[in-house]
């Protein structure tokens, strides 16, 4: 059993990865997002700020006929960091080798990828949070001077032969960025927050996308499904498709406000983005909790899931959307969520416990 509520959950499946408001890619998005990606800055959308900033860094680093500076990406799943890495690679007109932290287990592994690198070459290290301790202190060395030691031999006799790199442009994708130890964090030379999309930049992705899918949708349309997509272009992409295909079986094709509501009225994705098992926990902390504090473990066991899942899956979004809130005593939630679900709060009377309307007489 684990007491420990902030240690990191197991990633290898993790709970709800089948969610279609998922934060994580499935087996489809894998294989429509090649289609979807923006392939240069110009394209990206919205990230104002990270993608002025990471122009002027590659402009330059162009300028000067030199390599780029390594790049880290931090930021919830879905919201553009691969897509960055290759666009990185593609503006700097340099080949890109991609990889993950847990592929890179052992330092050998690192050092085999890193001493096969061009000149120039970008390597998109994701996950980086993710890598075994050794080969972390081999890349500190090869970010900072370009060089590794590759360790022959073992015990007494083992020997450190320096091998030199040809400069490389790091790009590494975390959603942890608090995980990664200081010293790999400060060899980055630019690290790009990546922030949750407004409603008006999923609008110009749906469209984007549409147009690429060759799907009609018109304003309306895209506002609602951008309404629903939870800040996260990935989101945006799949609910788009699910709607595309009710609109073709349904309807004549065009997505409209009317054809999107309907839609995803039939996948159980709400005016918010909420899905069953988000209203499922707002609903049980709302009617048998009047409202809250409970604890984590009796609002799960209330809607018949594993405390992990309604922890990590359901209560991150309903948190940020600001329906719930995590306090010492126990979730509790907000004015919003009493609205959200259309129920009315208990009467709150003077000195009075708060749950009178619900368990008084
Ligand atoms: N700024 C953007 N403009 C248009 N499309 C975008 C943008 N950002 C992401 N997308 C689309 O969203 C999808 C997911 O993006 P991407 O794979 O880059 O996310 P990620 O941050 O790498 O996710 P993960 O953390 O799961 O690896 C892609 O299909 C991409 O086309
Ligand atoms: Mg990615």
């Amino acid at each position: 059993m684990n007491w420990d509520d902030t240690a990191p959950s197991t990633e290898d499946a993790p709970a709800g990865a089948d969610r279609l408001v998922g934060p994580d890619a499935d087996g489809e998005d894998t294989a429509v997002e090649a289609a979807l990606r923006p392939k240069d800055l110009a394209e990206f959308v919205g990230q104002e700020r990270v993608r002025e900033q990471l122009d002027l860094v590659l402009r330059a680093a162009r300028a000067r006929g030199a390599t780029a500076d390594h790049v880290l990406l931090s930021g919830a799943p879905g919201l553009g960091k691969t897509t960055l890495s290759m666009i990185i690679a593609a503006e700097m007109g340099a080949p890109i080798r991609i990889t993950s932290g847990p592929a890179i287990q052992h330092a050998g592994d690192l050092a085999a990828i890193l001493s096969s690198l061009q000149e120039g070459e970008v390597l998109f290290l994701d996950e980086i949070h993710r890598m075994s301790r050794p080969a972390e202190e081999m890349l500190y060395m090869a970010m900072e001077d370009f060089r590794v030691d590759v360790i022959v031999g073992k015990g007494p006799g083992a020997t450190a032969i320096p091998l030199e790199l040809p400069p490389f442009t790091l790009v590494g994708a975390t959603t942890r960025a608090g995980l990664l130890p200081p010293p790999l964090r400060d060899r980055f030379g630019f690290t790009a927050h990546m922030e949750f999309y407004a409603p008006a930049e999923l609008e110009r992705v749906i469209h984007r996308s549409a147009g690429l899918l060759d799907v009609e949708i018109d304003a309306d349309g895209a506002a609602e499904i951008a309404g629903r997509s939870r800040g996260t272009p990935r989101i945006a992409n799949r609910l788009l498709r699910r709607v595309r295909d009710y609109a073709q079986v349904k309807a004549d094709g065009l997505i409209t406000r009317e054809i999107a509501s309907q839609a995803l009225g039939v996948y159980e994705v709400d005016a918010r983005g909420l899905d069953r098992l988000d209203r499922a926990v707002l609903t049980a902390l709302l009617k048998l909790f009047g409202g809250g504090p409970v604890g984590l473990s009796t609002l799960a066991v209330a809607v018949g899931e594993e405390r992990e899942t309604v922890e990590e899956v359901a209560e991150p979004f309903l948190v940020r959307e600001g329906l719930l809130a995590r306090t010492p005593r126990g979730r509790i939630a907000t004015p919003a969520a009493w609205a959200h679900l259309g129920l009315v709060p208990p009467q709150h009377q003077p000195g009075g416990s708060g749950q009178q309307g619900l368990f008084g007489p």
